[in-house]
């Protein structure tokens, strides 16, 4: 982590404004005390208010409420008090600003989510004072706040090229030289919030990497941080994103000892907490439905009560039927679905999708017995569970009722609490299956993002970071994969390799990060000079190779010598002045008397050496053993 004296930057950064900042000043002496605090804090009503709403509010402990801004002081503590005081303040001065990418409420609905969860998961497990975790939680990404505030106009930028592929942070790296995090532990730091909660709020986006030794305190805290950024990405996603973000919410939240139920109660008591503090502070908070709502699976059809079971009952006796439907549907409250045959049964089972099918054995047309075998002939009818009505049928029938598949079977006339007791069992089936569904939804989604790392691990791997081009690695891959290609087909082969004339001078003469510019811009224009079968990539330094299928020799060089004035053409900016540079090209092609690819590069590798003693800027080839220069 830098410190802010070490961080470049040119704008204005948040600070904190009129009584926050007294307090600020006032907290760094040792001998404050409450009274004088308060005495100050009184001169702003809505901080005043504030205190007493947060040291009344669930998680500030028990006891009587407090009325007086002192006592409210007392009981959070002063070092809390200067922290909320300090968030308060920024929230009210940067409700907008001059970065039109960065939206300002947005971020402190965030902020504001994520400071309730902190403080929630802290009281829940007893990590660190949870009103000292608000404010922390509030300030956490206060680093992004200072980047659209110090660079409006470039982090607009970056925000619009933040996507799946390349992460925030680096994108920050890579544009403004610092990132939002840096900034945050630098900022926090700087207005004296303590090491030990500044570091895990560096860490806690990617907590795995922090290095904190499991168990410990840091290590705990910045899992809890991350749970709470969870909650609160949850809490301002888009409507459709939702869903896909609770298996993960579950997963995080059963570390903390949360089963779903008490993660979806502490959720959705969160919700309620960040309404009533966003109208407090006048940031919106947007209408979360409740969690048990967000993470459900979808079902074809949803009952009345979560208890309700979807039953369908065949019966072709009226008076039977209408005494188990009233049992059911009245009593039971199920709701219920009834049908006079088993023809008709299956018609209903195929709309209505029950949970629990209760048939009897002897129907007209299509008995008990056909209508399970029937059931149980779809991959949806297998989950079904049945039950069969049975009158005097013998012990082998009852065996050949399971045999079709029956899962339990009541005896007629049906007594009523029979009934209920077999129902017990009947749910406790049909809760085992919602949660087997649950974890298989989980997993798929789990298997899904891992793959989607994957790819990305993939892609990172084999591309080159500066350049966005493909690196060594894969250039060499795909040169490898022509040169068999080639083989088979016996089509022409060549490669390029193209080196940046005296680009040490560049780096020498305006320094690092206008050499990486000039990489890059050198890099674009090759990608965008390519035709459809040539393909580029950035071997390393200044060095880049293109590998052109199809391509002889002659057709190789014409190429090449096309990039090398392409690139004399070019005029990149640097600050104030304009930089011209070029480049030497070796070029070679495949011959019967080369192994394999590598031969090909050394032989490309040659003709270039050739090209930089000639006096560069010029293309040269191999062929044959013999070097060959192009005059320009
Ligand atoms: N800015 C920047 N410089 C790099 C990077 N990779 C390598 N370099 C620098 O590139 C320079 C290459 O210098 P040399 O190998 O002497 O080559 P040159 O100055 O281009 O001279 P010739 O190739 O002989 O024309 C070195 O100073 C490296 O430090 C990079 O990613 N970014």
């Amino acid at each position: 982590m830098k410190k802010l004296e070490n961080i470049a930057i040119t704008g204005e950064l948040p600070s904190p404004k009129g009584v926050a900042l007294a307090i600020l000043e006032m907290c760094r002496r040792d001998d404050t005390t409450a009274a004088e605090i308060a005495h100050i804090a009184h001169t702003d009503p809505a901080l005043a208010g504030r205190l007493i709403r947060h040291a009344n509010s669930a998680a500030a402990g028990n006891g009587r409420p407090v009325v007086a801004v002192v006592d409210a002081i007392l009981r959070l503590g002063l070092g809390t008090v200067r922290n909320l005081a300090l968030g308060f303040s920024l929230v009210d001065q940067y409700q907008n600003g001059p970065c039109d990418g960065f939206d300002y409420r947005t971020f402190w609905s965030h902020s504001l989510l994520m400071a309730l969860a902190l403080q929630k998961f802290c009281a829940l497990t007893h990590i660190g004072q949870p009103d000292e975790l608000f404010a922390c939680g509030l300030l956490s990404r206060i680093g992004c706040l200072a980047l659209a505030t110090a660079y409006p106009a470039e982090y607009t930028n970056v925000l619009g090229l933040n996507g799946p592929e390349r992460t925030l942070t680096d994108l920050e790296q890579e544009h403004l030289q610092t990132d939002h995090n840096e900034l945050s532990a630098a900022l926090l730091t700087d207005w004296g919030i303590p090491g030990a909660l500044v570091e895990p709020i560096y860490h806690h986006e990617n907590p795995d990497a922090s290095g904190f030794s499991e168990g410990s305190r840091p290590y705990r805290l910045v899992h809890l941080l991350y749970l709470a950024k969870r909650v609160a990405d949850l809490g301002v996603a888009a409507e459709n994103e939702r869903s896909g973000r609770t298996a993960e919410l579950l997963l995080l939240g059963g570390r903390i000892g949360l089963n779903c139920e008490e993660l979806g109660a502490t959720i959705d008591e969160l919700v309620r907490q960040w309404h009533e503090w966003g109208e407090l502070l006048k940031i919106p908070a947007s209408a979360l439905p409740p969690f048990a709502q967000v993470s459900a699976p979808p079902r074809p059809a949803e009952s009345g009560s979560p208890a309700a079971l979807r039953v369908l009952l065949a019966e072709d006796d009226p008076a039977t039927r209408s005494m188990l439907e009233t049992v059911l549907g009245g009593a039971l409250g199920h709701s219920v679905m009834c049908a006079g045959d088993g023809r008709e049964a299956l018609a209903l089972a195929i709309e209505a999708m029950p949970q629990i099918v209760i048939a009897d054995w002897k129907m007209p047309g299509m008995g008990g017995l056909e209508l399970s075998r029937a059931l149980r002939a779809t991959e949806w009818g297998q989950t079904i569970y049945l039950i069969m009505l049975i009158g005097g049928e013998s012990e082998d029938e009852v065996g050949e009722a399971f045999e079709a598949g029956v899962d339990d079977f009541l005896a007629k006339p049906v007594d009523v609490r029979t009934l209920h007791t077999r129902l017990r069992a009947a749910r406790h089936y049909v809760q085992l299956l919602a949660a087997w569904e649950r974890d298989r939804a989980q997993l798929k989604h789990f298997a899904a993002e891992l793959a989607i790392s994957n790819r990305r691990l993939e892609h990172a791997a084999m591309t080159d970071l500066l350049t966005g081009l493909p690196n060594r690695r894969a250039g060499m891959t795909a040169l490898a994969k022509a040169w068999s290609a080639a083989n088979r087909s016996g089509q022409p082969l060549s490669a390029l390799l193209l080196d940046v004339d005296h680009f040490k001078r560049i780096n020498d003469s305006h320094g690092h990060a206008i050499g990486d510019n000039v990489l890059r811009e050198v890099a674009q224009a090759l990608q965008h000079s390519a035709r459809r079968d040539d393909s580029v990539c950035r071997l390393g330094g200044e060095e880049f190779l293109m590998i052109c299928q199809n391509a002889d020799l002659k057709s190789a060089l014409m190429a090449a010598e096309r990039l090398r004035r392409m690139i004399e053409g070019l005029r990149i900016k640097a600050g104030g002045a304009l930089i011209q540079t070029s480049i030497s090209i070796g070029v070679a092609s495949r011959e019967t008397a080369m192994a394999d690819a590598d031969d090909l590069v050394n032989a490309a590798d040659r003709a270039l050496y050739q090209a930089k003693q000639a006096g560069r800027n010029r293309s040269c080839i191999y062929v044959q053993g013999q070097l060959r220069c192009n005059p320009h």
